[in-house]
């Protein structure tokens, strides 16, 4: 049995913890039973051994397999990632996700999406990372009685990210104590109107608004502080043809959205210029999780 989910890509500027999208970066696993318990792993984080120890897909998948199964089973979890680590890219959201949907899909229970994404919630507090990696696309969310309210829409193919990945890690649970306690009534009705033009201009397609509407006051220029280096990144992407240039998540990746036609410019440019990041031009996802049996 495959499971994949996608990166994503949350806050989007002034969106904090409601809007995020997926790109096809994709972290995967594949569970055969098997006579004892083994682990292997690939690409991002195969040369951490904590993650092969004590490996938080594994216990989430073991919280959930023992709930649904009675029978004594052992498996094999092979695991390719692509989603580096805390890089504001989703890489928790992605294994709390297929942690759940694999052990569902293991005992061949079938998982509606909506659920799936009602159970990640218990392991991920912030909507904008989780929504996307289950429905891919575009998504606006917020929290309710303990339910996630969303709605959902698919990204162009005439657009692609271009993605801009520093070497040093932000854990999110570091940076959010990097914000402030309060916030101004004018911060915050500038992040509610632009975060609800952006909302628009996804919604309408409206590239050209995203310049305006992807400005944030409520915590981008606070994160990018401790990387001062990523204020150089966003602008030189938006004078480089970005339509907007943000902070992905809680960092430390800086995320750019450009035309298709433009991208390959955009990726030589930000290449050029940070030649010591690693910069990808990626597709956007509009699946999210995937489950093959
Ligand atoms: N592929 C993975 N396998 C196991 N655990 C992972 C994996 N990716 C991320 N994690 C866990 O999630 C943490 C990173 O979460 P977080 O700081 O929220 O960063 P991100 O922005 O990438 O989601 C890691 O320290 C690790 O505990
Ligand atoms: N809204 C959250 C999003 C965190 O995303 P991540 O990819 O960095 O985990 C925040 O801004 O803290």
């Amino acid at each position: 049995m495959k499971v994949s989910v996608p990166a994503t890509s949350a806050n989007l500027g002034p969106g904090f913890d409601c809007l995020g999208l997926a790109i096809s970066m994709k972290n995967q696993v594949i569970i055969r039973p098997s006579k004892f318990h083994s682990v292997s792993l690939k690409g991002e984080g195969a040369n951490n051994p904590a993650l092969k120890d004590n490996n938080m897909f594994i216990s989430i998948f073991n919280d959930f397999y023992h709930n649904l199964s009675h029978k004594k089973r052992h498996f094999r979890f092979e695991f390719q990632n692509e989603i580096p680590l805390s890089r504001g890219l989703g890489s928790s959201s992605a294994v709390i996700v297929s942690a759940i949907a694999s052990a569902y899909a293991i005992e061949g229970i079938k998982l509606e999406k909506d659920k799936l994404l009602n159970l990640a919630l218990a392991y991920e507090s912030h909507p904008d990372n989780i929504t996307p990696a289950v429905m891919g696309g575009f998504n606006v969310a917020c929290v309710q009685e303990n339910e996630v309210k969303y709605i959902n829409k698919a990204i162009p193919k005439t657009l692609k990210a271009v993605i801009v990945v520093p070497n040093r890690a932000i854990s999110t649970q570091m940076s959010r104590k990097t914000l402030p306690f309060k916030y101004s009534k004018e911060d915050t009705v500038f992040n509610i109107s632009h975060s609800s033009l952006l909302t628009a201009a996804f919604m309408a397609e409206d590239w050209e608004m995203l310049k305006y509407a992807s400005n944030d006051q409520i915590h981008q220029k606070y994160r990018m502080k401790q990387m001062p280096e990523l204020f150089d990144v966003q602008k030189t992407a938006l004078k480089e043809g970005a339509l907007m240039s943000t902070l992905s998540g809680s960092g430390s990746t800086l995320f750019s959205m450009t035309y298709s036609d433009d991208s390959k410019n955009l990726e030589k440019a930000l290449k050029l210029k940070f030649p010591h990041f690693r910069v990808f031009t990626v597709d956007f996802d509009n699946v999210g999780v995937r489950i093959e049996i």
